[in-house]
C-alpha cells in the first residue's frame, strides 16, 4: 500500500515497516503524539505510529468505504474494527521524553485493566498476562529516541520488542499469548478512550483516503473492463 510517511515532533514514521519476525511489511495507518496535561501545559511524552497489514484495507472497506475522515474519526465502531480486525497490526512507540520501563508499563497496564473492568472482561488470565507485561518492561529504561514495538497478531499474541532508536528489530521480542491483552494495548492507544487522539485522527484521515482510492480504482477497473452479463 503506497502511503506517505508521518513526522510527529521530529520522530519519523516511514510509510512501511516490517514487524520483528514477520514475513511481510505493513503500511503506516496513522501516527500521533501521546501527551499529558501537567500544570496547565500539554507535555508530549511519546510519538506513536500504527501500522496495518495490507489485508486491513479490504477487511475495513466492507463497512467503511465511502466514509469521510470525520465520519471515521467520530465513530468508535471504526476504531473497534481496526483493533479487533482479523489482520496483523504493529505499533511503534518512540520516546520524546525519557521514561522508565516501570513508568511506561504502569500507565499502559492501568489503562488496560480499566478498560477490561469497565467492559466486564477482567479475569485471572488477564491479571497474569498484565503482570507478565509489566515484568517484560521492568529492566528497561527509555531515553528520548528509544522505541517500543508491539506486534498484535490476529490470533491474539502480543509481541513486545525494544530498540535504542527508531529502527525495528529484525527478530526477537517477548510473546504474551492473551487475546484480550493483545487487543487492549492497541485499544488503549486508538480505542474510544485512546491515549493518542492525534493518532486516531491521522488513522481516520489516511484510512478514509485509502478506502476512497480503493473504491475509485475498483470503479475505474470495472469501467475499463465491462463485465459481460448474460441473462
Ligand atoms: O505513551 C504512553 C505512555 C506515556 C507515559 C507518559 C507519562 C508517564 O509517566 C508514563 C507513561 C502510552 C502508550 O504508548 C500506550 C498506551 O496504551 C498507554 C500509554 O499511556
Amino acid at each position: 500500500m503506497a502511503v506517505p510517511e508521518v513526522v510527529v515532533d521530529g520522530v519519523v514514521f516511514p510509510p512501511a515497516a516490517r514487524p520483528p519476525g514477520s514475513a511481510g511489511s505493513h503500511f503506516l495507518g496513522g501516527a500521533g503524539v501521546r501527551g499529558l496535561e501537567i500544570g496547565g501545559n500539554f507535555v508530549k511524552f511519546t510519538a506513536i505510529g500504527v501500522y496495518l497489514e495490507d489485508a486491513a484495507v479490504p477487511a475495513l472497506a466492507r463497512k467503511w468505504a465511502g466514509k469521510t475522515a470525520g465520519e471515521l474519526a467520530s465513530d468508535a465502531a471504526f476504531f473497534r474494527d481496526v483493533v479487533t480486525g482479523g489482520f496483523e497490526k504493529f505499533a511503534r512507540v518512540t520516546m520524546i521524553r525519557p521514561l522508565t520501563g516501570e513508568q511506561y508499563a504502569g500507565k499502559v497496564a492501568e489503562n488496560c485493566v480499566a478498560y477490561w473492568k469497565a467492559a466486564g472482561l477482567y479475569t485471572d488470565a488477564e491479571g497474569v498476562a498484565v503482570e507478565k507485561f509489566k515484568q517484560v518492561f521492568k529492566p528497561h529504561t527509555f531515553p528520548p529516541g528509544a522505541s517500543i514495538h508491539f506486534t498484535h497478531s490476529p490470533a491474539g499474541v502480543l509481541t513486545v520488542a525494544f530498540s535504542r532508536d527508531s529502527s525495528v528489530p529484525v527478530a526477537g521480542g517477548v510473546a504474551i499469548d492473551n487475546k484480550l491483552l493483545c487487543e487492549a494495548v492497541l485499544e488503549s492507544i486508538i480505542g474510544e478512550h485512546g491515549v493518542s487522539p492525534a493518532a486516531k485522527l491521522s488513522l481516520a484521515a489516511r484510512v478514509s483516503e485509502l478506502l476512497t482510492k480503493g473504491t475509485a480504482a475498483a470503479a475505474a477497473a470495472l469501467r475499463a473492463e465491462p463485465v459481460s452479463v448474460t441473462a
